[in-house]
């Protein structure tokens, strides 16, 4: 396809996005099944316009003065690729399948200087939200903004139980020529963000996958893992272990002694870990699919950390998911707040004295984070923060340029707020409470 048509299709899949309200890659995989001609690269290619034009969505339409998915479509490509005006007419011009020649409005659209509009539009964030991210990253809350709006690298973790790192990441670079060290973490390798006009592998299509030797995880999802300070034979409740991912990562940290409990309340969810347990080869994990007080009923007081990897709004992951960033409401954010103070009302029993209760959301909003502790610790005795940050120099696990990173990230309680502004990882809060009473 040419890169005219190749707009066109994705003009195409907005207008679905704005009528059908379906999940983006859905639609963009729909797509792909109707039109059978397009190779792989040009439904990299469309997809890659789509997720752009929806992470910077508001401020397109802005500067465009308009939000039609042909205006959407044709600003990213000017606005945010970088494509001039001529060029894009030049795509244009000669294909019957592309569209149409671009008007004088939306030459304008595409030269017009948008700096002095409101915070919420130059961070493409919604504008119910933009006092909550004042309030978390203060004068950075635009550029926050605009880097929860940026494509996401993609993250591994070598699995150490079963592989040392230099070998992994032998392994990696030779197939994603792009790898590099995390500067955060010591088992993290990065892929840059890649463009979607460019071709690269998938990192799950690589040996080195396949051999249960590395799996996806953001690096700030493992800098959560390590500040639980997990040690070797130690007893961990992975409380909210969804597919777990997280469970995966603190297994490893154990090095398949001691023993990972990984529970959820939807035990559906809990579906997915048999595999990926079995990839990894782990052998400290045991999966509790049963109702709270049957799976869990002998583990209160008695566990060394438990890991609370709380239900949230997932602002911190925008880069990944940008049309949840606009289909969020105010009435999710409230239902999430009562699930993590319950989360944490519930999980807290588990905890043995002097054991450690650890507090994480995939979040930027201060109201899923610090306020939750806040309001756990008003209500509950006996929980003292500590500082995250000691747990994770402990832990032997940082990378060399973390401890500088890191420092801005630091928040009330000694817990951390990571984003992609600060760490260039996705939106992650931290916090480590020891039970001291
Ligand atoms: C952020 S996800 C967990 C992701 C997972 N830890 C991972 O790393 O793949 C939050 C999980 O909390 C679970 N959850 C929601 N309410 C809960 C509750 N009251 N008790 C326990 N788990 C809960 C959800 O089912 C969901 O799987």
């Amino acid at each position: 396809m040419r890169d005219g048509a190749r707009i066109a299709a994705a003009i195409e899949i907005l207008e679905t996005l704005q009528t059908q309200h379906q999940p983006v890659k859905d639609a963009v995989r729909d797509w792909g099944k109707a039109h059978r001609f397009a190779g792989s690269g040009d439904r990299a290619w469309i997809g890659g316009l789509v997720l752009d034009a929806l992470r910077h969505q508001s401020s397109t339409a802005y500067a465009m003065d308009g939000d039609a998915p042909r205006t959407l479509a044709i600003g990213t490509v000017g606005r945010v690729w970088g494509v001039e005006a001529d060029a894009i007419d030049a795509m244009f011009a000669g294909d019957d399948h592309a569209p149409e020649a671009l008007t004088d409005a939306e030459r304008e659209g595409l030269a017009r200087d948008i700096s002095d509009a409101p915070l919420h539009i130059r961070g493409d964030v919604p504008e119910w939200l933009e006092e909550s991210l004042v309030r978390a990253f203060g004068e950075a809350a635009a550029e926050e903004g605009r880097k929860l709006s940026s494509r996401a690298p993609v993250d591994l973790r070598v699995n150490e139980a079963k592989v040392d790192f230099d070998r992994a990441f032998k392994e990696v670079s030779s197939k994603l020529k792009a790898a590099e060290n995390s500067p955060l973490v010591r088992s993290g390798i990065r892929i840059p963000q890649r463009d979607p006009r460019g071709k690269s592998a998938a990192a799950e299509s690589i040996p080195a996958y396949g051999k249960g030797w590395v799996e996806v995880q953001d690096i700030g999802s493992q800098l959560a893992a390590l500040a639980s300070g997990a040690r070797a034979g130690e007893q961990i409740l992975d409380y909210c272990a969804g597919a777990g991912g997280k469970t995966l990562a603190l297994s490893a940290l154990l090095h398949n002694t001691g023993q990972v409990h990984a529970w959820d309340i939807d035990w559906r969810r809990l579906r997915a870990i048999w595999p990926r347990l079995k990839r990894a080869d782990v052998r400290n994990v045991q999966v509790h699919d049963d109702s709270e007080d049957k799976a869990l009923g002998e583990f209160v007081e008695k566990m060394d950390v438990v890991f609370c990897d709380a239900p949230c709004t997932g602002t911190g992951t925008w880069r990944r998911r940008p049309d949840a960033k606009w289909r969020l409401k105010p009435a999710a954010l409230d239902r999430r707040m009562k699930e993590q103070d319950i989360v944490l009302e519930r999980a807290h029993r588990y905890v043995k004295p002097g054991g450690r209760l650890v507090y994480i959301t995939c979040s930027v909003l201060p109201e899923e984070n610090g306020d939750r502790v806040n309001a756990f610790l008003d209500k509950v005795e006996g929980f003292k923060p500590v500082p995250v940050m000691d747990a994770l120099i402990q832990s032997g696990g940082l990378g060399d340029g973390a401890e500088a990173l890191l420092e801005s990230c630091l928040t009330e309680h000694g817990a951390l707020q990571l984003s992609p502004g600060r760490t260039d990882t996705d939106g992650f809060y931290i916090c480590v409470m020891e039970r001291v009473g």
